[in-house]
């Protein structure tokens, strides 16, 4: 999968280079008063979901140059190789299958000449069983009752997919069940959290690909202590206890009986985990046969992605906007828009999904890339998000390529709350692209009947440039398949881009040193003594501290 030709001397990024400045010139209004067909040309329709990237600085020619450049990268190999289990995942010497979790067909996945299908049913049967049990109240707890609230521990890619999931399908949630998700090693977090609970009735997820992390494992033993207090027996636990991991020596040796441990595999990345067991969660929350259609959504995803020619093709035609913005515009940085209140961990997700994987200065061949890798994502759900950071958006000095996601259905069509919300939805975006002219404002202001001093001061001030892109996925509504099918979206557009800036996106090394010096620093944190083998900030920072705690 190793590119021959660094992304920036390819042919096409030479020909990019050239077209952006004539692109640079061109105001968006202007290219949509040329075509009338443009809104046409440049979207998208995927069942329920609907993808308009018209509203961004392109042509038509923009396009076919960044479609060769998919190709020069050698983005349909680098496709295969992943849904075919080859070894994608260098660095840690693994393949990259999270497609094979929601592989609804079936058809056999090779790792190692072993497919990995039956596993994959096996887990899915046990999930099937373990949630019907837990919603039914067949499962009971160590003093005969029902279990009422799941609290899932875990953190990274243990936490985030199924906290932002059980948000956004919280409609289809079970009345009687709760979930909770513990992440921080902050005591706060678990603290607040069973504060309200009845040990009776609550039940641990331990969720850790590795069962070793610090933060998820401390927060395990405290609470196996909360829950110990008042069930005192440690027999009790394994009602009350289940692991969700790939390290059944270390799930043993927490006393997690191995019956209550559900797996995974290490070609898993912790990002790409919600497929997966790491998902139960979210079965629970939500149902198991909500959780297949979520995976349902996935697998329709990943048949489009494998199969779309490059220029119809969603994630792919998402990626090389992105790669439009980020290499030929400096962009830095990419906000993710959902309007929808469910959603509002969405943009939060994404941040470990595509920060951990793309935010990476080394290339495939060892060396450093010579040019911009992964954006900083960022997001909050619209409309809150307007009144708070859209000013930067619209007249700041950075640009901000932003993706719109709003349903075309509310679960909650409250009074006339949705149209208001989607007017909102439709009109940022047509204020992002046309923007308004000098003329524009300095009409508003004599229409409101300025004075000629007030308007020659204000009109500046008044002036929105317009020309920012932006997407609008705009989807029939929030079900678990269409959830599914958004996700697999996003997950396939950050791997096309890793592909065309040649670096690794399944690996994460990035996230080591700050944990290998914690441990370093953890003892010395254990006594009085003042501490004098760091540099001088670190020293009297952890010195300080050592006087006031
Ligand atoms: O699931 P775990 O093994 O506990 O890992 C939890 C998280 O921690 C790591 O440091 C990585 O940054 C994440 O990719 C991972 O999801």
């Amino acid at each position: 999968m190793l590119n021959t030709t660094p992304f920036d001397k390819t042919a096409a990024y030479k020909k990019l280079k050239t077209h952006q400045k004539s692109i640079a010139q061109k105001s968006m209004r202007a290219l949509f008063e040329e075509d009338p067909d443009r809104f046409k040309k440049f979207s998208i329709r995927f069942g329920d979901i609907f993808l308009d990237y018209s509203k961004n600085r392109i042509t038509t020619r923009t396009r076919s140059y960044l479609i060769q450049l998919a190709e020069e990268a050698g983005l349909a190999d680098a496709i295969e190789q992943m849904f075919s289990g080859e070894k994608i995942n260098a660095t840690e010497g693994r393949s990259v299958l999270h497609t094979a979790l929601r592989n609804r067909s079936n058809s056999p996945v090779l790792v190692d000449g072993k497919d990995v299908m039956p596993d994959i049913n096996d887990v899915l049967g046990k999930m099937k069983d373990f949630s019907g049990r837990i919603r039914s109240g067949a499962w009971k707890g160590y003093s005969g009752k029902e279990i009422t609230d799941i609290v899932n521990i875990g953190i990274g890619g243990s936490d985030l997919g199924p906290v932002m999931v059980t948000e956004a399908l919280k409609a289809y949630s079970k009345a009687g069940l709760n979930v909770h998700f513990v992440s921080n090693v902050d005591g706060t977090h678990i603290a607040e959290t069973v504060k309200s609970l009845n040990p009776e009735t609550t039940l641990f997820m331990i969720a850790s690909k590795t069962f070793t992390t610090q933060e998820t494992m401390a927060n395990a033993i405290s609470a196996r202590n909360w829950f110990l207090e008042k069930a005192v027996d440690s027999e009790h636990v394994k009602k009350h206890f289940v692991a969700i991991s790939t390290n059944k020596s270390e799930v043993e040796k927490f006393g997690i009986d191995p019956e209550n441990m559900f797996g995974f595999w290490d070609w898993v990345g912790g990002r790409y985990s919600l497929w997966s067991a790491i998902g139960l969660s979210i079965a629970c929350f939500i149902g198991y046969q909500n959780f297949e259609q979520l995976l349902a959504g996935a697998h329709d995803m990943d048949k489009h992605f494998r199969t779309t020619k490059l220029d119809r093709n969603i994630p792919v035609i998402l990626a090389l906007l992105g790669v439009w913005y980020n290499n030929f515009f400096d962009a830095q940085s990419h906000a993710i828009l959902p309007y929808d209140q469910y959603m509002h961990r969405f943009a939060a997700y994404f941040q470990q999904g595509d920060m951990e994987s793309n935010g990476k200065y080394v290339g495939r061949d060892g060396q450093p890339v010579g040019y911009q890798t992964g954006p900083v994502i960022w997001g909050e759900p619209g409309t809150n998000g307007q009144h708070a950071f859209y000013q930067l958006i619209h007249q700041g000095t950075k640009l901000v390529p932003c993706d719109f996601i709003a349903p075309a259905t509310s679960h909650n069509p409250l009074g006339d709350h949705h149209k208001m919300l989607l007017s909102n939805f439709f009109a940022q975006t047509e204020a992002l692209m046309n923007g308004k002219t000098y003329e524009e404002a300095k009409a508003e202001l004599e229409a409101a009947g300025k004075n000629k001093e007030e308007i020659d001061f204000l009109t500046p001030f008044k002036v929105f440039q317009g020309n920012k892109p932006t997407n609008s996925i705009l989807v029939k509504k929030i079900s678990p398949k269409v959830l599914g099918s958004l996700i697999a979206m996003y997950e396939h557009k950050i791997f096309v881009q890793g592909v065309i800036w040649n670096i690794f996106s399944f690996d994460q090394w990035g996230v080591e040193l700050g944990k290998q010096l914690a441990n370093n620093i953890y003892p010395e944190l254990q006594n009085d003594w003042p501490v004098a083998n760091h540099d001088s900030s670190t020293n009297g920072l952890i010195n300080q501290y050592k006087r006031w705690r």
